[in-house]
């Protein structure tokens, strides 16, 4: 046995970007002359399961007696697909370290197989779960949501696009906790994806993942970003409170139909029984626009996920809360200055941009709006400034901070610019000219189709043949 070079995984295996070298865990990569010897280090006991790479096994560290997941991979062919997966999958889960992402412990390499060992989930996947349950209460459901939502605010921060969240990729730690808590991890990073580029550059269009929790950007083929995971907590969330997902049909183009035309069906009597809270994080997530949907952060600091009952009422309508917010300039109690609007229009017009991360911000559109894509859910602010400075994902990170990169305007209609109305003239211009537009009602419609017709989406990723990944997974 021979412990790999420095950069920790067989070369030949996994070409490693280098710039995320320094980011990543200290994961041993060992290389094996055997695949007998891994048996001297390690009791293999039960088949976990199978998934299109290889078998699953529980298995018991020797030397130390703690219990593991050893997964047993068939190397394959250099080239091929499933190489770009595993490699994918290593790499990033090199880098990850949160508690509810599955930690990869080491590494082992020899002629023909590879193994990775990751801490064990006893309690198996969330699916088979939800199909013992049927559904999960609200109490049950907000811990989990709260647990996937902090996991991808933190994927999200490292630039990683999980792009397959889902029951099955998600694995429960152990049944129950002591608190009778379900501990979630998340897996499967195969389809995963990390945006190295910035701005235009972060903007994917290869088509992957499962039907039923894939975006509609995603499926219209025209260029998604890191959103598209927020579409599917949704999906995650509707399908723990109820058992069934929330739209589904035989074939990508019908699916896609649906989700256009169709509100978030709370038309099953369990519906009835589920708080107005939860079904408003629903619709805010399950937003066919991306720049309308609620962010991962926004999630967290939901009162529903918070359950802060304290949380002051904030308007749930951004056109009533702008007119409010006005009023109070009009009348003295807000003086100009203390207005800070963060201006941005791209190249489409005029386009709402989400502020990120207002607390206790909360769309109800559910009931009131004909068409879902046409609210947002998010505190707005009016976009005027004519100036398009082509910042870039890493600039708005230096400027704003991390936090900037995962604002919807930063990569889904590209860059933005952000600008701070501190002149007080040039303010109260930008101001007034707001007024105009909010009073008109001009501003607060943002239709994907329409955007993306005016300005289609590129991407510098490679556009290939569609190809079967695995059992309802698919990938371009
Ligand atoms: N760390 C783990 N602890 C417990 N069970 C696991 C663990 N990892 C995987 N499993 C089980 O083994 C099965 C196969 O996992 P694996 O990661 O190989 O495939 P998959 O996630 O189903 O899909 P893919 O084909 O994309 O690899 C999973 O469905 C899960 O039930």
């Amino acid at each position: 046995m021979r412990e790999a070079d420095v950069t920790g995984l067989d070369m030949d295996m996994v070409s490693l970007r280098t710039t995320r070298d320094t980011l990543e865990k200290d994961v041993p990569s060992i290389r094996l002359e055997k695949d007998s010897e891994l048996r001297e280090i390690y009791q293999f006991g039960r088949k976990l399961g199978q998934g299109s790479f290889g078998v699953v096994y529980e298995a018991t560290h020797i030397e130390t007696q703690t219990k593991w997941a050893i997964k047993e991979v068939c190397r394959p062919a250099a080239g091929s697909s499933k190489v770009k997966m595993l490699e994918q999958e290593i790499n990033i889960l090199k880098q990850v370290n949160h508690a509810c992402v599955i930690q990869l412990k080491e590494v082992y390499n020899t002629a023909n197989m590879i193994y990775l060992v990751t801490e064990l989930c006893t309690g198996g996947e969330l699916n088979q779960l939800l199909r013992q349950k049927k559904y999960f209460t609200e109490d049950e459901t907000r811990h989990i949501i709260r647990s996937l939502a902090e996991a991808v605010v933190y994927l999200h921060k490292k630039d990683i696009v999980h792009r397959d969240l889902k029951l099955e990729n998600i694995l429960v730690k152990n049944s129950e906790d002591d608190d009778g808590r379900i501990n979630i991890k998340v897996t499967d990073f195969g389809l995963s994806e990390q945006m190295s580029g910035v701005g235009i550059d972060n903007i994917m269009t290869e088509t992957c993942g499962t039907l039923i929790y894939m975006a509609p950007e995603m499926m219209s083929g025209r260029g998604y970003s890191q959103w598209c995971d927020v579409w599917s907590i949704g999906v995650v969330m509707y399908m723990l409170l109820c058992g069934e997902p929330p739209f589904v049909s035989k074939t990508k183009a019908y699916l896609l139909e649906e989700i256009m035309s169709k509100e978030v069906p709370f038309n099953q009597p369990i519906w009835s029984k589920v708080s107005d809270g939860a079904k408003t994080i629903l619709t805010c997530l399950l937003k066919v626009d991306p720049a309308h949907r609620m962010s991962p952060s926004q999630l967290l600091e939901n009162p529903w996920i918070t359950g802060d009952t304290n949380v002051p009422a904030t308007p749930s309508n951004v056109l009533k809360m702008m007119r409010e917010h006005l009023k109070e300039v009009e009348t003295g109690t807000q003086t100009p200055e203390d207005l800070s609007f963060t201006s941005s229009e791209d190249t489409l017009g005029q386009h709402l941009v989400p502020q990120a991360d207002a607390p206790g911000t909360e769309c109800n559109h559910a009931k009131t709006s004909p068409v879902r894509s046409s609210r947002p859910c998010t505190a707005l602010v009016p976009t005027k400034t004519t100036k398009q400075s082509g910042g870039s994902l890493q600039q708005d990170k230096q400027k704003n901070g991390p936090e900037a990169s995962v604002t919807p305007s930063t990569i889904v209609t590209q860059a933005h610019a952000s600008v701070k109305a501190s002149p007080q003239s040039s303010a109260k211009q930008r101001r007034r000219q707001d007024k105009k537009d909010f009073s008109s009602g001009q501003n607060l419609s943002c239709d994907l189709s329409k955007s993306q017709n005016h300005r289609p989406f590129t991407s510098s990723k490679s556009k290939k043949p569609l190809r079967c990944s695995k059992a309802n997974s698919y990938s371009e």
